[in-house]
């Protein structure tokens, strides 16, 4: 095991090279320069027309905590850290203000979902933890909410611990998935932990261990009241659910026959002759579960096939983002305060236009129709303007500017809301539930061609023009600041 220690925190949970970068900025005098730092992705993960953001309760208490423990100091002691710096180190708590999308909230490329401002040291610190929290339940919840859009209304349950990336990555992504669009969870401390429903049916182990389908399903009627039995370890048709009807009639009141599950086979087929037989034996209301590699596409294709499938358990697919394991989001410096203690907006360029970044402290605003309430594309905006107060708005794309509209009789919603205020906690943190409510709810501003699991339509996040100009400003003014540097 590695050494444990009592007052083990996670403020360590960062990338060395920030204690090198606050090192620098804190021996320089720089450490408390005012800074603002944004996070954005530019690709949505799996291809999915729209991003389900997940991760800021934990952000938020990673935050509430950020201390460095005695523990720590020692540590980056024998790093050879200098004291002065140390010092400081140990009384460093956050005292930063953050804006954030709420959990739940739809999220697109290129638009600030977390925006941390407050010392530059404090800023840079804790980049690593809430790019790792954001970018993993931010994924994980998206991928949910991918697979949820193929099921529909039929219940989804999370079935993934045992191929999780460990132990963190399940019960968080449990959390996450629950937020996309899982309706209940096999892992029993993640239901605990966060209210989610547990759910749960019997593994094959069950059935080889008494030998046969008949005495496994007859050992566990007699000890659960809810039974739903696996009814493939032998032979799905001839063995399992006979016996399963079986047991089922055997034990008529005292038991609620939930159903069956399959794992194995193929499920269009198998599920259609379960349903028979199930039917013909008088359980209609039996519910047929399905599990085994499933994700988005392979149920999208039973439902195709018609098969007859009520309750979808999905593991690996989901808990591990198996087409795509990261989300790129990142952590850029927009505004930093400068010798005269004036801000200046900041901008990385970069030969590839998406990369480029956009300069400021900025607002993220949902323009909806006022008619219908249906989504017109999101409007990023420098902090402080108020397109939610105007008659009218230009929106146009970024890159190819021919593509625009003027927007009226529409409702602008600020995306960003405020979370600490001078390292103070401002926000309440809603209940899972409603955070789950909200996240289907803002479904429903979106137009089907924006939610479609393939090939969707690209979202519209445009720039106002103040902010377009700004940033076409800055980077003539870089490019023309770069050529002109003389290093030698
Ligand atoms: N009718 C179907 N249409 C499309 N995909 C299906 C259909 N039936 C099953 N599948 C999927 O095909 C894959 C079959 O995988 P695999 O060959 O591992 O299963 P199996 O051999 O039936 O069972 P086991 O896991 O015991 O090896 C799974 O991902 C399953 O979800
Ligand atoms: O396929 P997934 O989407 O990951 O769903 C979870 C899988 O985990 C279980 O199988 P496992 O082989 O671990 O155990 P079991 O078959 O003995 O239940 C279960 O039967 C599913 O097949
Ligand atoms: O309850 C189940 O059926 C279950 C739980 C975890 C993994 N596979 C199946």
């Amino acid at each position: 095991m590695p050494h444990l220690y009592q007052d083990d925190s996670l403020t360590l949970h960062t990338d060395l090279y920030q204690i090198n970068m606050m090192q620098t900025y804190f021996e320089l005098g720089r450490h408390k320069r005012h800074a603002v730092f944004e996070v954005f992705f530019r690709d949505l993960p799996f291809k999915n027309g729209y991003a389900v953001f997940a991760g800021l309760e934990r952000m938020v208490d990673f935050l509430q905590k950020l201390t460095f423990s005695k523990s720590d100091i020692d540590y980056l002691r024998e790093l050879d850290y200098p004291e002065a710096f140390l010092n400081y180190l140990e009384n460093l708590k956050f005292s930063g203000t953050v804006r954030a999308l709420k959990e739940g909230q739809l999220a697109f490329a290129n638009e600030p979902l977390v925006q941390i401002e407050g010392p530059l040291a404090e800023c840079q610190l804790v980049e690593t933890a809430i790019l790792n929290i954001i970018n993993f339940q931010t994924l994980i919840a998206t991928k949910a909410a991918r697979i949820k859009s193929v099921i529909g209304d039929d219940p989804l349950l999370e079935f993934g611990t045992r191929r999780a990336q460990e132990m963190d990555a399940a019960i968080w992504g449990t959390r996450a998935a629950y937020i996309g669009g899982a309706d209940a969870t096999s892992n029993v401390r993640a239901a605990k932990m966060f209210g989610i429903p547990a759910s749960g049916t019997h593994a094959h182990a069950l059935i080889q261990s008494y030998g046969n389908d008949y005495d496994g399903f007859k050992a566990y009627a007699m000890t659960h009241k809810n039974c739903v039995f696996l009814v493939d370890t032998y032979d799905t048709l001839s063995s399992g659910v006979p016996a399963a009807i079986k047991v089922a009639r055997e034990f008529g009141d005292q038991i609620q026959f939930q159903g069956v599950r399959i794992d194995s086979g193929d499920m269009a087929y198998i599920s259609k002759k379960v349903r028979q037989q199930l039917d013909d034996a008088g359980f209609t209301d039996a519910k047929i579960y399905a599990s085994n590699d499933l994700d988005e596409s392979t149920i999208l294709s039973l439902k195709m096939q018609k098969a007859k499938i009520d309750v979808w358990g999905v593991g690996t697919k989901l808990i591990t983002a198996y087409d795509q394991p990261a989300l790129g989001a990142v952590y850029k410096l927009v505004s930093i305060e400068d010798e005269q203690g004036k801000m200046r907006d900041t901008i990385k360029i970069s030969s590839n236009a998406e990369k480029v970044s956009t300069p400021g402290k900025k607002q993220v605003w949902r323009i909806t129709r006022a008619s219908d309430g249906k989504s017109e594309g999101d409007y990023i905006t420098f902090d402080g303007e108020r397109p939610d107060l105007a008659d009218e708005i230009y929106m146009f794309h970024p890159t190819y500017t021919y593509i625009n509209k003027n927007v009226t009789d529409y409702q602008a919603k600020a995306l960003l809301v405020d979370v600490f205020k001078s390292g103070k906690l401002v926000y309440s943190l809603p209940d899972l539930q409603d955070i789950k409510a909200f996240a289907k709810e803002n479904l429903f501003e979106l137009w089907d061609e924006y939610k479609r699991d393939l090939n969707p339509q690209p979202y519209p996040v445009d720039l106002s023009q103040d902010l377009w100009n700004h940033k076409m400003r800055l980077i003539s003014k870089v490019r023309t600041q770069v050529s002109q540097q003389k290093l030698n």
